[in-house]
């Protein structure tokens, strides 16, 4: 096992996942609700940010959705019921969260249908993730693509890995504009997820980019075989 926990490369070149069972990393699960929750409106949002995210928000009431909280470390995420602990580093931030400044990076929050198994997210683009003058950095939309995607397979299928994103790139995104970013997991073999995503404007006229995704689950057992034959 490395010295601290997570997913990493042993020094033989293979995937390596590390489960660090220090009773200190299991704090890590009870930090859950202390952190600042950044899924939440703040002064940068636009109207149309606002608007949409109200009006997913009259959606929850009824239970079929969530909204999924937003911090910026990943861990703090992972729900309990997973049973995997790992090392919360103070050096390591979830990447969609690495820029600090109020609607400069990404601006997003995350609804989740379970009955659906698809994942809402409502994105605005900041002035740090410009590509094209004015316009978002493809990297930015597939970051965004593979979170959203990411979020839906993780509620289907737990601990995942994205081993496919396939995207095109239809129209560009403007840089403060509002765009919905609507996945669904399409279907389930094995270890394996197969999602598909749409990104369009508030409006709907404009599709920004299509994508396809493949998730394998994490295999524990393999994970574990291939760290003992790293030591
Ligand atoms: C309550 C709900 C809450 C939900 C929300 C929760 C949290 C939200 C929080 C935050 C939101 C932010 C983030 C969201 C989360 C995630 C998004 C980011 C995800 C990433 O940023 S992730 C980084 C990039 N990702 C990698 O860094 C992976 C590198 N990679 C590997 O680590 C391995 O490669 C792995 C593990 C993928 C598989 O490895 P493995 O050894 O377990 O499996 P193996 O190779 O045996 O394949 C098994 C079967 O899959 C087939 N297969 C495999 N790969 C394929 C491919 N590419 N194309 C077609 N088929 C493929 C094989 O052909 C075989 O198929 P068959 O069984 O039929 O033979």
């Amino acid at each position: 096992m490395g010295p601290r926990g997570g997913i990493s490369r042993c020094p033989c070149g293979r995937k390596l996942l590390t489960v660090c069972l220090s009773r200190s990393i299991q704090a890590a699960g009870s930090q859950l609700g202390q952190s600042k929750d950044y899924a939440l409106p703040n002064a940068s949002w636009s109207q149309d940010m606002l608007d949409l995210y109200n009006r997913f928000l009259d959606m929850t009431k009824d239970g079929l959705w969530k909204r999924i909280p937003s911090y910026n470390n990943i861990l703090d995420h992972i729900p309990e019921s997973m049973k995997l602990t790992y090392e919360k580093r103070k050096d390591t931030r979830l990447f969609l969260r690495s820029i600090d400044a109020e609607g400069a990076g990404f601006e997003y929050v995350m609804f989740l249908n379970t009955s659906e198994k698809r994942v809402v997210c409502l994105f605005q683009p900041g002035s740090y993730l410009e590509g094209h003058p004015g316009f978002a950095h493809g990297g930015s939309i597939a970051t965004i693509i593979d979170s959203t995607i990411g979020s839906c397979a993780i509620s289907v299928a737990g601990k995942v890995m994205t081993a496919n994103l396939s995207i095109d790139y239809v129209n560009p995104v403007p840089l403060g504009s509002v765009v919905l970013v609507d996945s669904k997991a399409d279907k389930v073999e094995g270890r394996k997820v197969f999602l598909s995503c749409k990104m369009q404007s508030v409006d709907g006229n404009t599709l920004h980019a299509e994508a396809t995704a493949l998730f394998i689950q994490l295999d524990a057992t393999k994970a574990q075989k291939q760290q003992a034959s790293c030591q």
